[in-house]
């Protein structure tokens, strides 16, 4: 025991720790063991290449051998026995007709010639000699006929398959790389037509072997696996052999309809095998119209078209899949019949001739395109347009895509007739060349647009160009994929034998048509739709813009309306309540007042000219015209001459009113449409510190208005102060007012002289009221003028003219006033004048009223040089007054035919009552003994009632004559 080492404790565990790891040698290998196949680069220049050229070139397109239509002949085999005769048709034959496959007919004649003679015999495979029979010998009929030229001729021992190989199969072949092509077997009936169409069971003819080589199981990846094909399956027939009709014989039978080439309603079968291709056939062929006949017990009574169209399926999102690809069209005709030979009667016979006519037709049109070939200058004719066969066949007829004819001929002498008809007319259409055909596909798709309305051309060339983007990018993307490289190879493989069209062709499906390009094509769809609602919403949002704008533009509209109106109103209030002033008889006594005109002290005075006020204009037409000028001079100091006025009113079914009004706050706006021509001149021409005024001239016109027009003049300088105001407001549907007015206050010698105002009114059918008031203060001297006319009326005249000259000289004032010429018709008329003159211990007041209530009056008051003479007060005034009719209360200037019975509305009172005391006062008095008996009518009584005013007045007026009596 080593004895450095220390004895083992037995309850020790012993913790065995893991070696530290170590790394594992690299195994030697070799490089050889790792030997990694190179990746080969991605062959992008093979597949650019084959992008451009097909790596594996398709089957080259066999050059037509012949460019001339093909034409084949198929010589039926002479029946062996009488038995197998035309009359009836083998059970074996397919397909059948359970219902007449039980045959021979009651009064069918069967053949009693065992061993008939062939008066046709095969040359070779392009001719045959036809033989007169021996019974035709002996009707001079004697050389044999020989016909060259066709394509193949099939003897009696041909069988279906061998039909099928020489004829059928170009066809087919062609068909699949998208070639469209047509084959019609032609005959007379019985002659085999239905038997190498369709064949039997066991011996099938074109159809089925040609969808067998469709769906050939040989080539399981080739063609067929990226294609559909759409078969559909019609007849055409006669209905009591007239009329002709369509009958869809994949569906119930259910009839359909034809538009030019097109037609309406017509089933396709998606057909994927053989097996389901060759039921729907038998299906087909058991719907059609057969009947026994003397020549075939079952003979075709329609012209059978089965047409067989191929879509490649890949290529569905891209271009609508019933507007491409080729088309097979294969043709039962109905059989040539004679009527000697069938013994058609009835409705065999009627079906007969429509047949007939239908082969004549289709033997018409051919015969066009070949005269049409062999010389230019022939028009094509439209024989086409003569059935719906040749119409269906329209393209095939004018040489535009390719056919083959299938002449099926009997042998037997007893089809000589037959036999030699056919050739005859049959023989010249190898001469139809082919040389200038269209692109098939270009010419189906024409006529699928027609029926399906789908793509144009226009949008085929950017759609190609598009493929042909996406298929390099695809390419590019791509390039470290090889699988996927290979699958496109193969796919350009099976379509380069597909899709290889023609140079010419616009469409060309290009194996790129896969799911990617179905998906980029419904990207780029959606970017255009998205495109257009985003086009659509800007045009939304810039309509929002503008009517956000107008809708702003309309609440300040309304803003600004709201507060016009709350102005209009405190203006209608106030106005209230300045009437019920002037009611109240307020207006001369208060220097405040709104209706009134002051001219204060020379040293600080304030004059306020307020006149023509023209308010709540309401009148449909409205022509007025007002002029006035009252003129205040003054030649002697402190003597005013007031001349006013001259006014004029011409109203015709109006409705006005006019007033004065003093406070600037009256003065609004108001109007729906609105021609205001207003024109002022205020002129304050002042020496020694006296202001001259001239103004206004003033123009309304107004249509279907409400307005308001006022006009403020102020001037206040050193101690005087001058202030015209002039309101008007007129409502008015139509509406034309010149207004002219003219004050001018000329003061010399710290007198002012005041010249106002020219007030013209025309209106038709108005109400007018005007006011006008002119006061002047100077110092003891007080001069107030207040003219007020209301006038109402349905059609109005007026016309006035009124002058009142106040001339003072030695502090006696003059007061010349007035002219007035009222017209009117219909009228109420109120105008009222009032001049006060107060100086020191002077007063002087004129006040003059007229009230016309008239429906239909012309009047005319003129009153001129009415002098207040301060030396005489009572003769300060005198009136001249023409066809004057007045009462009491100062009416003047009135000539009233018609007077209504009631003034509609009340003219201020305070200007009505001064105008009564006027009258009643000595001036009235005086101015009657200075006109003497000038005056036509008696005036009425006075009125004894006087207003506060006029006691002012009349008390001024008193002190101002006892003055002058003292002094006298
Ligand atoms: N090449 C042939 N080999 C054997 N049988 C034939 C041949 N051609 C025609 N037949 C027979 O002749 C009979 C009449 O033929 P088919 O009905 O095809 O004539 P068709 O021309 O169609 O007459 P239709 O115009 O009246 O319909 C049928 O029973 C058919 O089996």
């Amino acid at each position: 025991m080593d004895p450095n080492t220390s004895p083992r404790c037995p309850g020790t565990i012993t913790v065995r720790r893991n070696p530290p790891r170590r790394a594992r040698a690299t195994p030697q290998t070799t490089p050889q063991s790792f030997h990694l196949p190179e990746i080969a680069p991605f062959p992008n220049d093979d597949v650019l290449s084959a992008a451009q050229t097909p790596e594996i070139p398709p089957t080259p397109l066999p050059k037509p051998e012949n460019k001339n239509l093909k034409v084949f002949l198929r010589i039926r085999p002479l029946p062996s026995s009488p038995v197998q005769a035309p009359r009836v048709r083998p059970k074996s034959a397919w397909p059948q007709n359970p219902v007449k496959k039980n045959a021979p007919p009651p009064g069918a004649k069967i053949s009693k010639n065992k061993n008939p003679a062939a008066c046709l015999t095969v040359n070779d495979s392009q001719s045959v000699t036809l033989s007169t029979p021996v019974s035709s010998k002996e009707s001079k009929r004697i050389k044999s006929e020989t016909y060259g030229g066709f394509s193949h001729v099939f003897s009696s021992d041909s069988s279906q398959f061998q039909v099928y190989e020489r004829m059928m199969k170009p066809l087919v072949e062609e068909f699949l790389r998208g070639r469209s092509g047509m084959l019609a077997a032609l005959g007379p009936s019985g002659s085999g037509k239905t038997h190498t169409v369709f064949g039997t069971p066991r011996d099938p003819g074109m159809v089925p072997l040609a969808l067998r080589h469709i769906f050939e199981d040989t080539e399981p990846h080739a063609i067929q696996a990226s294609r559909t094909f759409y078969m559909s399956i019609f007849e055409i027939c006669s209905e009591r052999g007239k009329a002709e009709k369509l009958f869809d014989l994949l569906s119930d039978g259910s009839e359909i309809s034809m538009q030019q080439s097109t037609v309406k309603g017509l089933k396709e079968v998606i057909i994927s095998n053989t097996e389901l291709a060759e039921s729907l056939i038998a299906q087909a062929t058991l719907k059609r119209a057969t009947a026994m006949t003397n020549t075939n017990s079952q003979s075709s009574r329609s012209q059978c078209i089965i047409n067989i169209r191929d879509v490649p399926p890949k290529c569905k999102g891209v271009i609508n899949p019933k507007s491409n690809g080729a088309s097979l069209t294969i043709i039962d005709l109905a059989g040539a019949e004679r009527e000697k030979r069938t013994g058609n009667q009835g409705t065999r016979l009627l079906e007969s001739n429509f047949i007939n006519n239908t082969l004549m037709v289709f033997g018409l049109c051919l015969r066009s395109l070949l005269e049409h070939q062999k010389n230019r200058k022939k028009p094509l004719q439209k024989h086409f347009q003569s059935s719906m066969l040749t119409r269906y066949l329209r393209d095939y007829l004018e040489g535009k895509k390719r056919m083959s004819l299938i002449l099926t001929a009997k042998s037997g002498e007893e089809d000589y007739l037959d036999t030699s008809y056919l050739l005859r007319q049959a023989s010249p259409y190898m001469q139809i060349k082919y040389n200038e055909v269209e692109p098939s596909n270009i010419v189906s798709k024409k006529r699928h647009y027609q029926a399906s309305s789908i793509m144009d051309n226009t949008k085929l060339s950017p759609l190609s160009e598009h493929l042909k983007r996406m298929r390099l990018v695809t390419e590019h993307t791509d390039q470290n994929d090889e699988k996927n490289v290979e699958e496109r190879k193969t796919v350009m493989e099976d379509a380069s034998t597909l899709c290889k069209l023609e140079s010419s062709s616009s469409v060309t499906f290009k194996p790129e048509c896969d799911s990617q390009v179905q998906s980029e094509r419904g990207h780029i769809i959606m970017q255009n739709f998205a495109k257009v609602i985003w086009n659509v919403l800007k045009q939304y949002n810039s309509k929002l813009k503008v009517a956000e704008m107008e809708i702003e533009s309309l609440k300040e509209s309304i803003g600004y309306e709201k507060k016009k109106y709350l102005e209009l109103e405190t203006h209608l209030n106030e106005f209230k309540a300045c009437c019920t002033c002037c009611k109240r008889g307020k207006i001369k006594n208060d220097p405040e007042d709104c209706s009134s005109v002051d001219l204060d002290q020379p040293h600080n005075w304030s004059k306020r000219l307020s006149t023509v006020f023209l308010d709540s204009y309401s009148l449909e037409t409205f022509h007025a015209q007002s002029s006035s000028e009252p003129s205040v001079g003054q030649f002697d100091e402190e003597e005013p001459i007031l001349v006013t006025s001259c006014m004029q009113l011409d109203s015709e079914n109006s409705d006005r009113e006019v007033l004065s009004l003093s406070k600037p706050e009256h003065q609004s706006a108001l109007q729906e449409s609105f021609h205001a021509r207003s024109s002022s001149e205020a002129t304050l021409d002042q020496s020694d510190e006296e202001p001259t005024l001239d103004t206004s001239c003033s123009r309304l016109d107004s249509e279907k208005s409400d307005r308001e027009i006022s006009t403020s003049l102020s001037k206040v300088e050193g101690h005087n102060a001058l202030e015209v105001e002039a309101g008007s407001k007129i409502q008015s549907e139509s509406f034309n007012a010149p207004s002219l007015s003219e004050a001018t206050l000329d003061q010399s010698d710290k007198e002012p002289t005041l010249s106002t105002s020219c007030t013209q009114l025309d209106s038709e059918k108005s109400y007018g009221e005007i006011s006008t008031s002119l006061s002047k203060v100077v110092d003891h001297n007080a001069l107030e003028v207040e003219a007020g006319s209301k006038i109402q009326s349905e059609s109005f005249h007026a016309h006035s003219f009124s002058e009142a000259t106040l001339d003072q000289s030695e502090e006696e004032p003059t007061l010349s006033t007035s002219c007035t010429q009222l017209d009117s018709e219909k009228s109420y008329g109120e105008i009222s004048t009032s001049l006060l003159k107060a100086e020191y211990h002077n007063a002087f007041g004129v006040e003059a009223g007229s009230k016309i209530p008239n429906e239909s009056f012309v009047s005319s008051s003129l009153t001129k040089d009415d002098i207040l003479d301060p030396l005489s007060p009572q003769d300060v005034s005198s009136t001249k007054t023409r066809n004057l009719v007045g009462d009491s209360r100062g009416k003047i200037g009135v000539d009233s035919s018609r007077k209504p019975p009631k003034p509609k509305r009340t003219l201020v009172p305070s200007s009505s009552m001064l105008s009564r005391d006027l009258s009643t006062f000595d001036l009235c008095d005086e101015s009657e003994k200075l006109k003497g008996n000038r005056g036509t009518r008696k005036l009425p009584a006075p009125d004894p009632k006087r207003s506060n005013g006029s006691i002012s007045l009349l008390h001024l007026l008193q002190s101002r004559k006892s003055n002058l009596h003292r002094l006298a």
